[in-house]
């Protein structure tokens, strides 16, 4: 085999004879050879099926070979490696008494013999011999050449390996001398008598014997090279039972240490033979560590298994043969090893520098081709990288061009500015308010689940007329509300109708609410939404006027007056119609505020929308603002009025006991798929059948079975049964894109829950570290007058409880806490920058003294920048969303919302998608 390439230990089983003990006993060979690498077992014995019968190895030597052919066959390749610089080992393991040594000193013997023939046959070569010798005994290293010395240390040495220190090391005069070393050595090992054994190696002794050669012609020039390795002839030490060696004391303490160091031995080489990279446990043994290299690593090894054929010892062959099983598979990777001059060296150094250099320049070569797929994985990564570049471009473009559309339409006199005008006609009217927040500090993001947008940002999403609001009648006015499947048609209003509307516009804000979303998903999109902004049309036609208490329009403008009667503070969304127009002319009849519910389209838009976004311009009141002004919950009436099923039913539903109906909750659930609407309403004493089969398709309801469920224990039980329950889960099942409106009449208690939540989220916005301008519109946008609000504010709050329970978990890098924090800073150092710009002196100083700032001290900017939304009670949040409403009001679209809404919704970019850089 040729050096360098995988090479496995050699490994020979020798059977010695039966020797006069065993014999007079009678205990027979339960061995023989079948073959020169075969070993048969021939005993009989019950167990005899659970082992194998035949063993092969590299070579079985029967009792009748003698030692010179054990040499010839089992060792002296190996043996003879060392003269060719290659590091080898010859070991003899068996048990006690089975003919290690009788076998070891024939090898040694053979190859001393055999080395000495080699350099008398090349006497071109100068060879130096070293001879070493040692023994482990006890688990302490002793030197055999030096028996004065003391246990010797082992060491680790980065180049050698394990070395022995101080382990004398004697330079070979000759084979005589050799020889008498080998005496020396036989002498001073430990022996003692066992009842197998009358010599008994107690110890484990390895001798080595050392070997450089070199070249005698380049000799003392600086040019040669030598070649150095070493042979070691291990003899180890029997394993043994003490109940046959009946070993005690001394021979006792010997065995258990014999019986370890081989127990690791046996470790280490079915380690090996396992092969991989699993850990090897050469240093559990003195015996290992000094035999690392020799075992699995730079050298040849041979292993000649001695065996006593004897029937007694079955047991013990058997765990010999199991050993050179393992052996036969350990791999070793014997290496040449050569010293070399200085001169030599450099060199050798030259030739390998110029090989290198010349794979470099062919092609095909092993690291050439390294270099390629590098430079190919490279190429690829810059094209992708131009790719995203020219795709985010085109998007830019794209964006750009539908920019310059809307503005263009918009400049055509379209009903946005006109309601705009209108709108700063009305917010002028009532300078104690605060003012319109202005379109352009609402840009586009998606960080959150409504991205604000302004008027002309309407169009820089490729809104046109088209765009907005497809498919809604364009004077659809939507009494506020997820839960109402009721619109009003503005058209409709009487004149008493928008003249108190108009005196509600005083105590309102024009603030919009935009969403961007594919125009793919526009028209499903917003027929998601339909049941609570549907036409009039449609609502007639699906729910006919005999399921309505109030089905004419009559009753619908009385209810849309009751509403503005009952619902001081609510918002009004108007859809966005198609017709410009139209929606000006409507305008311009009601004189109303045009509060625009606009859903924004562009399939090409790279702003994305949660699916829980809604795209509105609202007005918001003020009542936030003002604690006193309490919202008019919707009479028992007008609740019924909304449900779009049997009013008598309903009115069963809800009134059971003709008019109580405040602990009562009623689910209208309209599934509108596949163009069928079914409408359930579910309250504790209408549960019954064709309810629950209309909530079984409901399948992504399931709470609203078990709200059934517990109607029909109650009733069983004949208890009240109260729902209290937040809608979040059917909030959800609207977000994943099941068509359900919800309806919810509940409690009037719950507009007290909302002001419970209300404050727990102005709590969390504080400890999550929340834009400021998000938490302005939030808190301005949500009154919680309708269960939109609701929703809205449970989504909220339970965001802003995860992003805290991740603070503080440590779940979120204290880089984002960190970052959020230096937002808000930037957020408040931007309307730091906003109060010079928009307060008047004489505002400003009200201002200043308001917040309880001296007028007169330099930073009175800074400090008010650094005092709104630091506390967390009422009047302060009030002020403070009153003032930032206030500043914010024409800030540039873009870089300070992308900001400023950046740190409030998204915990942390990772995993974040292609477009996750738009996804603040
Ligand atoms: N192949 C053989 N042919 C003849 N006699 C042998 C052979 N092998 C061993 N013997 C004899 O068997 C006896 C025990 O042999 P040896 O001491 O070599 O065993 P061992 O394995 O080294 O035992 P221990 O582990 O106790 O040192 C010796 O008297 C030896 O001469």
């Amino acid at each position: 085999m040729a050096v360098g390439e995988a090479e496995r230990i050699l490994v020979s089983v020798r059977l010695r004879p039966v020797n006069a003990r065993e014999a007079e006993r009678g205990d027979g060979s339960d061995w023989e050879c079948a073959g020169p690498t075969t070993l048969m077992f021939r005993g009989n014995i019950p167990e005899r099926a659970m082992f194998p019968a035949t063993y092969a190895y590299d070579r079985v030597f029967n009792p009748e070979c003698n030692t010179q052919q054990v040499y010839e066959q089992g060792a002296k390749r190996v043996a003879m490696s060392v003269l060719n610089g290659i590091n080898s080992s010859i070991f003899a393991y068996g048990q006690t008494s089975s003919g290690k040594t009788y076998t070891m000193v024939g090898v040694t013997e053979h190859s001393m013999s055999d080395i000495y023939d080699y350099i008398d046959k090349h006497p071109e070569r100068e060879f130096v011999l070293k001879f070493s010798a040692m023994e482990i005994y006890n688990e302490a290293v002793r030197d055999l050449l030096n028996p004065e010395a003391t246990q010797l240390r082992l060491l680790d040495d980065p180049e050698k390996g394990t070395v022995v220190e101080k382990l004398t090391e004697e330079t070979l005069t000759d084979k005589g001398h050799l020889l008498e070393l080998l005496a020396v050595c036989e002498a001073q090992r430990q022996i003692g008598e066992t009842a197998l054994n009358e010599t008994s190696s107690r110890s484990h002794q390895i001798l080595r014997l050392t070997i450089e050669s070199s070249a005698k012609q380049f000799m003392g020039r600086g040019n040669s090279s030598t070649l150095m390795a070493c042979v070691n002839f291990v003899d180890l030490a029997g394993s043994e039972r003490a109940s046959q060696t009946q070993a005690a004391g001394t021979r006792l303490k010997e065995g258990s240490h014999i019986n370890r160091s081989l127990l690791t031995l046996g470790k280490v080489i079915r380690q090996l033979s396992k092969g991989g990279n699993g850990h090897i446990p050469y240093r559990d043994s003195k015996l290992t560590r000094i035999l690392q290299s020799s075992l699995g690593g730079n050298a040849r090894t041979a292993i000649i298994c001695t065996m006593s054929p004897a029937h007694c010892h079955l047991e013990q062959s058997r765990n010999t043969l199991l050993f050179a099983n393992c052996a036969k598979n350990v791999a070793t990777n014997a290496q040449v090893n050569v010293v070399m001059s200085d001169k030599v060296l450099v060199k050798h150094l030259q030739r390998e520098l110029a090989r290198l250099e010349n794979e470099l320049k062919l092609p095909g070569s092993a690291s050439c081709r390294t270099h390629d797929e590098v430079l190919r994985e490279k190429d690829e990564l810059i094209k992708q990288l131009e790719e995203q570049l020219k795709d985010l471009m085109e998007q830019r473009d794209t964006v750009q061009s539908q920019l310059e559309n809307f503005r263009r339409v918009a400049s055509d006199g379209n009903i946005n500015d006109r309601t705009t005008r209108q709108w700063d006609d009305y917010s002028r009217s009532s300078e104690s308010l605060p003012r319109i927040v202005s379109e352009d500090v609402l840009s586009s993001s998606d960080t959150y689940d409504c991205a604000y947008e302004d008027k002309d940002d309407l169009g820089s999403k490729g809104l046109d007329a088209s765009h907005i609001c497809n498919g809604h009648h364009q004077d659809s006015e939507i009494p506020e509300g997820i839960a109402e499947p009721h619109q009003q048609t503005v058209d409709e209003h009487s004149v008493s109708s928008l003249h108190q509307l108009r005196n509600h516009i005083s105590d309102r804000k024009e603030i919009y609410q935009a969403n961007i979303m594919p125009s793919s998903e526009l028209s499903e999109e917003h027929c998601k939404e339909v049941p609570w902004t549907e036409t009039d049309e449609f609502r007639r036609s699906h729910f006919p006027a005999d399921r309505f208490h109030a089905g004419t329009n009559s009753d619908e403008d009385n209810h849309s007056e009751s509403m503005l009667d009952t619902t001081d503070s609510a918002i009004k969304l108007y859809t966005c119609d198609s017709d410009a127009s139209s929606d000006t002319e409507k305008t311009n009849n009601d004189e109303s505020l045009a509060l625009k519910r606009c859903v924004i389209s562009s399939r090409d838009s790279v702003l994305n929308r949660s699916r829980s976004c809604r795209a509105s311009f609202m007005v918001i009141p003020n009542s936030w603002f003002d604690d006193s002004v309490i919202m008019k919950m919707p009479t028992p009436g007008e609740i019924f009025k909304y449900a779009p099923r049997n009013p008598d039913k309903i009115s069963r539903s809800l009134y059971p006991d003709k008019g109580d109906c405040q602990n009562d909750l009623s689910l209208d659930c309209s599934v509108a798929s596949g163009g069928v609407t079914s409408d359930t309403v579910v309250d504790k004493n209408t549960c019954n059948e064709e309810e629950e089969g209309a909530i079984d398709g409901i399948s992504c309801i399931p709470k609203v079975k078990e709200k059934l469920e517990a109607c029909r224990t109650s009733q069983l039980e004949g208890n009240q049964y109260t729902i209290t329950e937040d809608f979040s889960d059917m909030k959800n099942a609207k977000d994943i894109g099941t068509d359900i409106a919800v309806t919810t009449v509940e409690s009037p208690r719950w507009p007290i829950d909302f002001k419970k939540k209300q404050k727990e989220i102005i709590e969390l916005w504080h400890d999550c570290n929340v834009s400021i301008v998000h938490r302005t519109y939030f808190f301005l946008l949500f009154k919680g007058d309708n269960k939109a609000d609701n929703i809205y504010l449970e989504v909220e709050q339970r965001r802003l409880s995860f992003i805290k329970s991740s603070f503080s978990a440590g779940c979120e890098s204290s880089a984002t806490v960190t970052s959020s924090l230096r937002n808000l800073r930037h957020e408040r150092d931007m309307l730091y920058r906003q109060m010079l710009r928009k307060l008047q002196l004489a505002e400003r100083e009200i201002i200043y003294t308001k917040w309880g700032i001296d007028v007169n001290s330099k930073q009175r900017r800074l400090q008010l920048s650094r005092r709104i939304w630091t506390q967390t009670d009422m009047e302060h949040v009030r002020e403070s969303a009153a003032l930032v409403a206030k500043l914010v009001e024409h800030l540039e679209k873009g870089q300070a919302i992308k900001e400023m809404f950046g740190l409030s919704f998204t915990l942390n970019p990772r995993g974040a998608g292609r477009n996750s850089t738009w996804r603040r």
